[in-house]
């Protein structure tokens, strides 16, 4: 079967570590752009360009809600923030630049707490 994901304290309690992360994310000083869903009323062309919005409050929502049944979803969700932060705003402007700054930062907290 599946080889069980040892979590950095020792938990097998995938979410609970998840949560804690998104605290992290939330609070990040580089968070600002993606702490709400972007506004479809006030940037043009966004909700045509991007199929799934996805943002910090309803990835809490979700955890919540109790809507991800493991790490990965989470995991998946929080990289779709990233992918849509990166499709539609410039590298070198200042969301598209908090969004590598926090996909960077995401990636080692992720890779930290993933002990295999
Ligand atoms: C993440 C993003 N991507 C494309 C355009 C805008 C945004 N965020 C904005 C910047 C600050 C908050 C607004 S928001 C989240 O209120 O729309």
């Amino acid at each position: 079967s599946k080889k069980a994901k040892i979590w950095r304290n020792g938990s097998t309690n995938e979410l609970e570590e998840c949560h804690q992360l998104l605290g992290e994310l939330e609070t990040h000083q580089d968070a600002w752009p993606f702490l709400q869903p972007v506004n479809l009323k006030t940037v043009p062309g966004y909700k045509k360009i991007v199929k799934k919005p996805m943002d910090f409050s309803t990835i809490r929502e979700k955890i919540i809600n109790k809507q991800y049944s493991s790490g990965e979803g989470f995991k998946d969700d929080v990289n779709l923030v990233f992918d849509n932060c990166e499709r539609f705003n410039e590298d070198n402007s200042e969301i598209g630049k908090a969004g590598h700054i926090m996909r960077t930062f995401f990636d080692k907290r992720w890779t930290e707490l993933l002990k295999r």
